[in-house]
């Protein structure tokens, strides 16, 4: 730790690092090796898993599926049961649906992240920037939300929930107002920017957070990296090569951003390292910063950092995952709500009803204050009385029902993220072997549209879960945004979270969100990941 902060940049100057990449090592031998290192996926050897039928004229089931996914697997389904075998996204895929889902997610049998590493380079391209923990995958920055992040969400809640409110409130501002109704052209840009401001806030501190350049590479840094490992096109071994050869050798946006994150860090930390080291001398005590960064940078022995650089290349690896993927479910969130617009009145009213009992609850609280002859604490000033508390947030069930919902329906159904490869001979329960090497992908629809949905399971009914024990963080076989098992996003707390304090000002501002152009309504409800949604917004002002 001190070895770190007495010098934040003993690494290799990222520039620096950059010039000496041996470009001489020759394409051909690099070609060699990136090769080796792309595995081609296989069908198992079992033939009784059946292929399911391509349409007359079509070569793989791309076409198909990205024509009308649940219709594809539906149909799939009814011709081959819960195993098929598929050509899609350039490679042949075992799509396992539900009841044996499970079996997938828990079992050692299978390996997370292997195929969709042979079809993006994902980790290999995090490694570009990290000195440390290259070989455990995406196991430390699991460590980091899990043991530093999460405990802290009580905390980093109140904060986030006035960011958001703030810059909710500048954002807007600058849209045209008509009769009443704000007009947001481009809903996604203006819920990035929220939460990258929040997240920049929680894992940098506000110090470094206030930084433009910070928030553009929290926006960023995510479109970057998509852009490089081509997450959505269509893919093939050698265009996993070429993308390797071009991110290794000639265009790596990662690089970029962590010489972001280290500039504007390293004043931060040597002036929190000067503060505490005058806190020490005098014997007073320094009030330690909670970020994440600071937290990583005090736990970094137990991390196996090697310097700021490489604390800063972890903060990017959870930046790329973190920051996208939640303000594109915020942004779907807004959607829902405009094509549902009877649900914004239960939500206020919910809403409403929790803030009065708290502040009933703290007008109680404060009047026994009185009563005792004590001082009322700044916590219980009445001016913060309709904030929103951590407690406010859990107790909105109905809000977490239409997130949970929401999900359940927009869920794709055959994402490459769910991607897991055998890694040896195994047997599913129904009898099927497994060959070591298969590759299979997860079908969502069987789970989320089975019949634990309930009745009119293809339908969103945003009230589905109040009063069921499935909030919008609990996983399992029916509900997979997050995957499920040992790798299930880490991060799902903080996601919630952030989409709940931005779905509660929503409703406590508006009205109604109605669709600019309402044509686009199925396209909006069932978009993919970072899919553009060619509608904007209208927000209704609440009067
Ligand atoms: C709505 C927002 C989010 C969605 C939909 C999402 C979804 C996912 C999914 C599908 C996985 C893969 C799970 C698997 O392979 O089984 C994952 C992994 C992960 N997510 Fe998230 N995520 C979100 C937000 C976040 C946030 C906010 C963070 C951190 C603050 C985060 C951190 C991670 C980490 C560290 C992993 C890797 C887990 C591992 O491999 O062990 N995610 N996420």
């Amino acid at each position: 730790m001190l070895g770190l902060l007495s010098n934040p940049m003993n690494g290799m100057p990222i520039e620096a690092t950059k010039a000496i990449v041996p470009l001489g090592i020759g394409l051909a031998s690099a070609a060699f090796l990136a090769m080796k290192a792309v595995a081609t996926p296989k069908f198992p050897n079992d033939k009784r898993i059946p292929m399911a039928s391509l349409r007359p004229g079509d070569s793989s089931h791309d076409n198909e599926y990205n024509e009308d996914p649940n219709a594809f697997i539906k149909r799939c389904e009814e011709e081959c049961g819960p195993f098929f075998n598929v050509f899609l996204h350039g490679f042949p895929y075992t799509v396992v649906s539900n009841p044996y889902i499970s079996e997938v997610y828990t079992s050692g049998d299978f390996s997370h992240l292997d195929t969709f590493e042979d079809l993006t380079s994902m980790m290999a391209y995090f490694n570009t920037i990290r000195k440390s923990n290259k070989h455990n995958g995406l196991q430390t920055p699991h460590d980091i939300v899990r043991n530093i992040l999460n405990p802290n969400l009580p905390m980093f809640t109140p904060e986030i929930a006035k960011l958001v409110e703030e810059n909710l409130e500048q954002e807007l501002g600058r849209c045209p107002v008509e009769k009443g109704r704000i007009l947001v052209k481009n809903p996604f840009h203006l819920i990035h920017e929220l939460v990258a401001k929040a997240m920049a806030h929680v894992f940098v501190g506000p110090e470094v957070a206030k930084s433009r350049q910070i928030v553009e590479t929290f926006m960023s840094a995510a479109a970057d990296f998509g852009e490089v490992i081509g997450v959505h096109a269509p893919t093939s071994k050698w265009r996993t090569l070429a993308l390797r050869l071009n991110y290794k050798s000639f265009h790596n946006p990662l690089q970029k951003h962590l010489q972001v994150l280290v500039d504007v860090s390293t004043p931060v930390v040597l002036e929190r390292r000067r503060l505490e080291a005058l806190a020490n001398e005098t014997g007073v005590e320094w009030e330690r910063p909670r970020d994440i960064l600071q937290q990583l940078l005090d736990n970094a022995d137990k991390y196996g950092f090697v310097d700021l650089e490489d604390v800063c290349a972890h903060i990017l690896i959870l930046i790329v995952i973190s920051v996208h993927t939640t303000a594109d479910a915020a942004n779907s969130m807004l959607y829902y709500m405009a094509a549902f617009p009877h649900s914004m009145d239960k939500l206020f009213e919910e809403q409403q009803q929790i803030l009065n009992d708290i502040q009933a609850e703290r007008e109680h609280a404060r009047q026994e204050c009185l009563k005792k002859g004590e001082p009322i604490n700044d916590h219980l000033d009445p001016a913060h009385d309709k904030d929103l508390p951590v407690a406010a947030v859990k107790k909105m069930v109905h809000l977490d029902s239409f997130i949970r919902e929401s999900f359940r329906v927009r869920a794709e159904p055959l994402s490459m993220i769910t991607n897991r490869r055998a890694r040896r001979d195994s047997t599913f329960s129904n009898g099927y072997k497994i060959s070591k090497g298969a590759s299979f992908i997860i079908n969502a629809r069987s789970g989320h549209m089975g019949p634990e949905a309930g009745e009119d399971a293809t339908e969103f009914r945003p009230w589905r879960f109040v009063g069921k024990a499935k909030t919008a963080i609990k996983v399992g076989p029916d509900y997979l945004p997050f995957g499920m098992g040992g790798h299930a996003c880490p991060g799902r707390f903080m996601a919630i979270m952030e989409l709940k304090v931005i779905g509660a000002l929503i409703v406590t501002k508006f009205s109604k969100v109605e669709m600019q152009d309402p044509s686009k309504t199925k396209m909006a409800l069932h978009s993919r990941l970072g899919e553009p949604i060619p509608s904007g917004l209208k927000f209704f002002i609440r009067e």
